[in-house]
């Protein structure tokens, strides 16, 4: 997730209610308040009240306060977050289902197979899928989210059978401080078996950090925006590549794998559209310095399948395609239809990586 969602399109930008969101990157800005207001400063009392330190409880208790409308639910479902998800997916199935059921006269099993061929033939046999929740989900978080929720949602996560769970970001907590606690977050779930657990470091002195923490895998993330470069993490395009070039360097020398993101890649809410040129461009180099997979994202949702094909189409150009994922903001309802379109213009034997966000 990026703070710059905005319910904007590419037409009205940029915006100052967005321009205001970026400057809640800004060290400032983003200060933490200090007297930690409203329900962030309530489980900062609850943790610092329990001297158990347990994070079942502290999730238990996060649960209880932040969501007594889901008691019921969780009950039912046994509380799992990832259960949550399959269940409202199930639902929209049944609705869909309802749909064909209302026309059933114009909607045989043949014309759905027609359907289904026209708009799936071809695409990928497997996609790859990369959960991004606990990092893109929660890092704008306004309320503080306490460290034992982060580290049962992850376990949750990988428990559901999700192969790849980004857990934090080593980044600085003047920019982010919903993510203050990497450290503990990635010390809790470093032995967690069953799925690979990167992190996102800006930087080396993030990427030392976690390491230390027990991280084996790290990602690091530029942009093809300039603007949102200098919004995000305080330094040019290209200044950010000499940075992530000494990261990717070090991370070599631990055999650690380096994956890379490039973000604006269809949009930026200061710069507007962004030139497909550009995003070659920036995960060329990300590809070059040994990023093992070059993640292509919309950070604000504005791409649809119209913008998203001729940037795929510049970036499969200069990057093997094997190499690539997409990562889709849902801001403004198009993440599903640029999925599809992403899978329709991959090679058949490429097995192409999505990350879901759900904003
Ligand atoms: C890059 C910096 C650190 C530059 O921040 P800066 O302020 O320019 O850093 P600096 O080098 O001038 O150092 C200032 C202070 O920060 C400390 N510092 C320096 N580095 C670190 C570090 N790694 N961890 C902890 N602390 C750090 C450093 O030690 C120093 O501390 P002080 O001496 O003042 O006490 C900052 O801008 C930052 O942390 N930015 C990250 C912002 C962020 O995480 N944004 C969200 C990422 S999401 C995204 O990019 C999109 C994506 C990936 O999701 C894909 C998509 O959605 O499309």
């Amino acid at each position: 997730m990026s703070s710059l969602e905005e319910p904007l399109g590419l037409d009205k930008l940029p915006s100052m209610s967005t321009i205001d969101r970026i400057q809640r990157f800004s060290s400032n800005a983003c200060r933490p308040s200090g007297d930690g207001m409203g329900m962030g400063s309530c489980w900062i009392e609850g943790s610092s009240c329990s001297t158990s330190n347990s994070y079942d409880e502290e999730y238990d208790e996060y649960t209880r306060e932040a969501f007594p409308w889901r008691r019921h639910t969780r009950d039912m479902s046994h509380g799992d977050s990832f259960s949550r998800r399959t269940v409202s997916l199930g639902r929209n199935h049944k609705m869909f289902g309802s749909a064909c059921d209302i026309y059933s006269s114009n909607c045989n099993d043949k014309d759905i197979r027609d359907i289904t061929n026209k708009f799936l033939k071809g695409i990928p046999r497997s996609v790859k899928i990369v959960e991004v929740g606990p990092r893109d989900g929660l890092q704008n978080e306004k309320n503080t989210v306490p460290t034992g929720v982060k580290v049962e949602l992850i376990r949750r996560l990988v428990s559901s059978g999700l192969p790849v769970v980004e857990a934090t970001s080593f980044v600085s907590p003047k920019w982010v401080p919903q993510l203050a606690d990497a450290r503990d977050v990635m010390e809790a779930v470093r032995d967690l078996e069953g799925a690979r657990l990167p992190v996102l470091t800006p930087n080396l002195k993030g990427f030392e950090a976690a390491i230390a923490a027990g991280a084996k895998e790290v990602a690091i993330f530029a942009s093809a925006s300039e603007a949102f470069s200098k919004s995000n993490i305080n330094c040019s395009i290209e200044e950010s590549l000499v940075r992530y070039r000494a990261v990717a360097r070090a991370a070599k020398d631990l055999s650690i794998p380096v994956r890379g993101y490039v973000s604006c890649v269809v949009g930026c809410p200061v710069e507007g559209a962004i030139p497909p040129s550009k995003v070659a461009y920036v995960a060329k180099e990300l590809h070059d310095m040994g990023c093992f997979e070059i993640s292509l994202g919309d950070t604000i949702g504005v791409g649809t399948p119209g913008t998203v094909v001729p940037m795929l189409e510049a970036v499969m150009a200069v990057v093997p395609v094997e190499k690539l994922a997409v990562h889709f903001h849902d801001t403004y309802g198009q993440s599903l239809p640029n999925i599809l379109i992403s899978l329709q213009v991959s090679p058949m034997h490429a097995k192409p990586c999505f990350t879901f966000a759900y904003l």
